[in-house]
């Protein structure tokens, strides 16, 4: 590769000397990180408890619908006679309470009956029994990709408008796609990308997009590498579709199958000792191509790597990086200001970046030459509203639930809920999904508005769950404190009070104790993540103080806190309320 003066920036020789990237391979979880899983563990649990004190409804089918109790027998369908599962009921039934026989020799160790033609109890058959909601609940997760995009055919036609100059053999613009959080940004980008890619290969022209998510490929090495990686994999199955082809050739020549003449016409060589000289020349770059380690090299090697095996062969590529922002954060503008300059060096080959962000002002942050360049074309993905919204989840309600499995206010009061937050789709289709998971949890026929409801509550007390788990151990500290005034009575807390127990709680678990301004600027911190409420009240000549009260809700939030492994360790903590006006 001639790279002429141009050199590309590479943070001073590599990132492999980059703590982040030599402590660990990029798809290792650095050790910094190791010890989350016992808190995901406990969150977990957590969360399905929580689950079961939103939904009301007891997960657990043995103990409201013991299938060896005839007298709790749940299954309406029993009664009417049509239930696949009678047989199993009644012969469950048969060894109910004080009916099973214990001389059985099936009986095991652990009083559980090994029925001889039944080998279970019928612990998911009432599960089972009921009729299902969901169709095809896939749909309405996040990995599922739309055929069709309700709402997004401007920003789609933009978008084809501008890249079908990769289609033509030529360099399209660069794009920067905004929009707020669940605005269909990612989807829509997919579909014209598939799109893109299918129409390439209808025309027999040489493009093709890379996706990487910058949230999980978050420095230049990786992206880099990654992208490297992906365009060595693709050279090799081009190299060896080429040779199978050429040595074909030969053979057919070896063999004197057909004559030289023959075997060559329409092809670029003249002599079969060029055909030989090509074959000798692919296999030296098969072996040539060395794939880009996840750690370890240099990242200018790396990035000449990525250059020699995008610029192997003639083709339009187009590198999608979504959460571009992510990248910019955690590893400035580098990889975008060498990306952005590649095609005044690339000879055979062109590239176009498509970046996609919900921070608007992630620009702010870059290089004067990069943001031009990036910034070519500029995509805005306004928010839904709540028509918009309805009409989305319609299309995709009607593939993912049975016909007539939801009450005709489903929809509207999942729209209108999302719609409220920021026209956000994804919130809106986890909202019908999380319907209509608890109604076929507590083994309702429909999804009705109070599931949608219960749902909301559900995903709202989630989303408190996560901020709440992961604060910072002082925020989570001063967050106890307020807990613990707010479980004993204590209305409209100051200030004072919070610090008075907070300072106990650290000598406690032997924490840093931080000054009294810093513990009222983390409430602060606590008031605008919506997790307290505090107002500002003036005592008159008193001077003004803040008065708080909790705005989540405070057993689910306590467990949360002592799910931590340092608060955990707090045995009893009435003590220090009882305390509280001793200093
Ligand atoms: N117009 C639409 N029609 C159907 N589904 C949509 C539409 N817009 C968004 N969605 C769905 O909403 C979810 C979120 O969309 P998407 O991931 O594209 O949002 P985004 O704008 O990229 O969000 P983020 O910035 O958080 O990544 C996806 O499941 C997507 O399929």
């Amino acid at each position: 590769m001639d790279e002429g003066d141009y050199t590309p920036r590479v943070d001073g020789g590599g990132e492999s000397n980059d703590s982040d990237d030599s402590d660990h391979t990029p798809w290792e979880r650095p050790a910094s990180q190791a010890h989350e899983d016992p808190e995901r563990t406990s969150e977990s649990t957590l969360d399905d408890s929580l689950d079961d004190s939103v939904d009301g409804a007891d997960p657990d089918p043995t103990d409201d619908t013991d299938p060896t109790d005839p007298a709790e027998d749940p299954d309406p369908a029993e009664d009417t006679g049509s239930n696949p599962t009678d047989d199993v009921d009644s012969e469950a039934t048969s060894l109910g309470k004080g009916g099973r026989d214990r001389s059985s020799p099936d009986v095991d160790f652990d009083g559980v009956v090994l029925d001889n033609d039944d080998d279970n109890q019928g612990l998911f058959d009432d599960l089972l029994s009921g009729e299902p909601i969901f169709e095809n609940k896939e749909v309405l997760r996040p990995s599922y990709t739309p055929h069709e995009l309700p709402h997004r055919n401007d920003q789609i036609n933009r978008m084809a408008t501008i890249l079908v100059s990769a289609l033509r053999g030529e360099t399209p613009s660069n794009i920067l796609i905004y929009g707020k959080t669940g605005t269909g940004k990612t989807a829509s980008a997919k579909f014209v990308s598939q799109e893109l890619e299918s129409t390439s290969q209808k025309y027999d022209v040489p493009c093709e997009v890379e996706y990487i998510n910058c949230e999980v490929t978050d420095t230049q090495y990786r992206v880099l590498a990654q992208l490297a990686n992906t365009f060595i994999e693709k050279n090799q199955a081009v190299i060896a579709d080429r040779l199978e082809q050429y040595e074909s050739m030969r053979a057919d020549a070896r063999d004197d199958v057909v004559d030289e003449g023959a075997i060559l016409a329409g092809t670029e060589f003249d002599t079969l000792a060029e055909l030989d000289d090509r074959i000798d020349e692919l296999e030296a770059d098969a072996e040539e191509m060395e794939e880009v380690p996840m750690t370890g090299w240099p990242t200018d090697r790396v990035y000449t790597t990525f250059f020699d095996a995008v610029d192997y062969h003639e083709r339009v590529v187009v590198i999608m990086l979504d959460e571009i922002d992510k990248l910019v954060e955690k590893s400035g503008d580098d990889t975008l200001y060498n990306l952005s300059r590649m095609n005044s060096e690339l000879d055979n080959s062109r590239i176009s970046i498509m970046g996609i962000s919900n921070d608007l002002k992630f620009t702010d942050f870059l290089d004067p030459r990069v943001k031009s360049s990036l910034g070519e074309e500029e995509i805005v993905f306004p928010p839904y509203d709540a028509n918009q919204l309805r009409d989305i989840l319609q299309h995709r309600a009607d593939i993912a639930f049975k016909g007539d499995a939801l009450t005709d206010d489903v929809i509207p009061l999942c729209a209108a809920f999302a719609a409220q937050e920021h026209g956000d789709a994804r919130r809106a289709l986890d909202l019908l999904r999380t319907a209509g998971e608890l109604a076929e949890r507590s083994q309702a026929e429909i999804v009705a508005e109070k599931h949608v409801r219960q749902a909301q509550d559900k995903i709202e007390l989630d989303r408190v769950v996560e901020v709440v788990r992961t604060l910072p151990t002082q925020s989570k500290i001063v967050l106890f404190a307020v807990i613990l005034l707010e479980k004993n009575g204590v209305h409209n807390i100051n200030t004072g009070e919070v610090f008075n127990i907070y300072k106990r709680l650290c000598e406690e678990i032997d924490a840093d104790v931080l000054t009294q301004r810093r513990v009222t600027d983390l409430i602060s911190e606590l008031d605008m993540l919506g997790i307290v409420n505090a107002v500002v009240v003036s005592k008159g000549r008193y001077g003004r103080t803040k008065e708080m009260g909790l705005s989540v809700p405070v057993e689910e939030t306590e467990a949360v806190l002592l799910s931590d492994s340092r608060l955990g360790d707090i045995e009893n903590a009435q003590p220090f309320v009882q305390a509280r006006f001793d200093n």
